[in-house]
């Protein structure tokens, strides 16, 4: 099935364009401090779709803290938009996504004690719990994406897994510019990254990124020719909130267009 993305095709034709998936699921988190539907994630999902958004991401939890099964039944049967939804490798969470059948799935790990996704998914030794889950996915017609470290031997292991996708985990390239702004310990995580970036499209994995991304974090990682999404949330939604969510998105995704264009990467191909 081909899935228009934009102007450009999800997982065919000109793969060069820097596509956004949008998170929405702290716009859940808020409305889940006083429950209620307000403010709604579905909406803010249409709007960034007229914002420019290429997909929209949702991280249905075990705990459900933040998205619930209602905003994914919600988002299957409202928005157009691709819906990559992000679960754990769990047989409640694979059957609501053969259920729903999103465009895509993206397996991350999960920890109820987690405030957010700390390290990947360890697809190298948790192959036999992830074979099947993979399998029944990509059985479905759902395009498997695995959350991982920018680690060589997680992306031979998503190989070996059938997974046609990666997302790389920027979250230590992230903190790292939290702590410093930049310097070696930056240099050193985003040198990870192009090395990861490079060795899946060498293996034939679609590359994404994403976690903790911002205004600021991007441009180094949206430079990175061989990324073809990137997923961000958390930023974008707290940005919002001073800024709209509307206006929020175009300035990301002028961000992601400006530093691929610097780098000599194709836009919107
Ligand atoms: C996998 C990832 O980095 C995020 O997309 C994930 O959704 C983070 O979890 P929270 O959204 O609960 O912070
Ligand atoms: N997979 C990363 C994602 O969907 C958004 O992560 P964040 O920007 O909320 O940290």
């Amino acid at each position: 099935m081909t899935v228009t993305y934009g102007s450009g095709f999800y997982g065919q034709g000109p793969a060069r364009r820097l596509r956004l998936g949008v998170n929405i699921d702290h716009v859940a988190t808020i409305r889940n401090a006083r429950g209620g539907g307000h403010p709604d994630p579905v909406r803010a999902a249409r709007l960034a779709a007229t914002a420019g958004a290429d997909g929209i991401t949702a991280h249905l939890r075990e705990d459900r803290r933040h998205m619930t099964d209602r905003d994914i039944e919600r988002l299957v049967a409202e928005i157009e938009l691709p819906l990559n939804l992000e679960m754990a490798a769990t047989p409640e969470m694979l059957a609501i996504a053969l259920r729903h059948r999103p465009h895509a799935a993206c397996i991350v790990p999960e920890r109820r004690s987690e405030v957010t996704t700390e390290g990947g998914l360890d697809a190298t030794g948790g192959r036999a719990e992830l074979l099947p889950v993979v399998g029944r996915l990509a059985a479905a017609g759902v395009r498997v994406s695995l959350f991982v470290d920018p680690e060589p031997h997680q992306l031979e292991a998503a190989v070996a897994l059938g997974a046609p996708v990666v997302e790389l985990h920027t979250g230590a390239y992230c903190e790292a510019w939290l702590e410093a702004g930049g310097g070696a310990a930056v240099e050193r995580e985003l040198a990870r990254l192009r090395r990861a970036a490079a060795a899946a499209e060498g293996l034939g994995l679609e590359c994404h990124a994403g976690h903790g991304l911002t205004f600021e974090t991007v441009p180094p990682v949206a430079a990175i020719a061989t990324i073809v999404e990137l997923n961000i949330g958390h930023f974008l939604i707290g940005e919002a909130i001073f800024g709209g969510l509307d206006s929020t998105i175009r300035r990301m995704r002028a961000v992601m267009d400006k530093a691929r264009a610097e780098a000599g990467g194709a836009l919107g191909a």
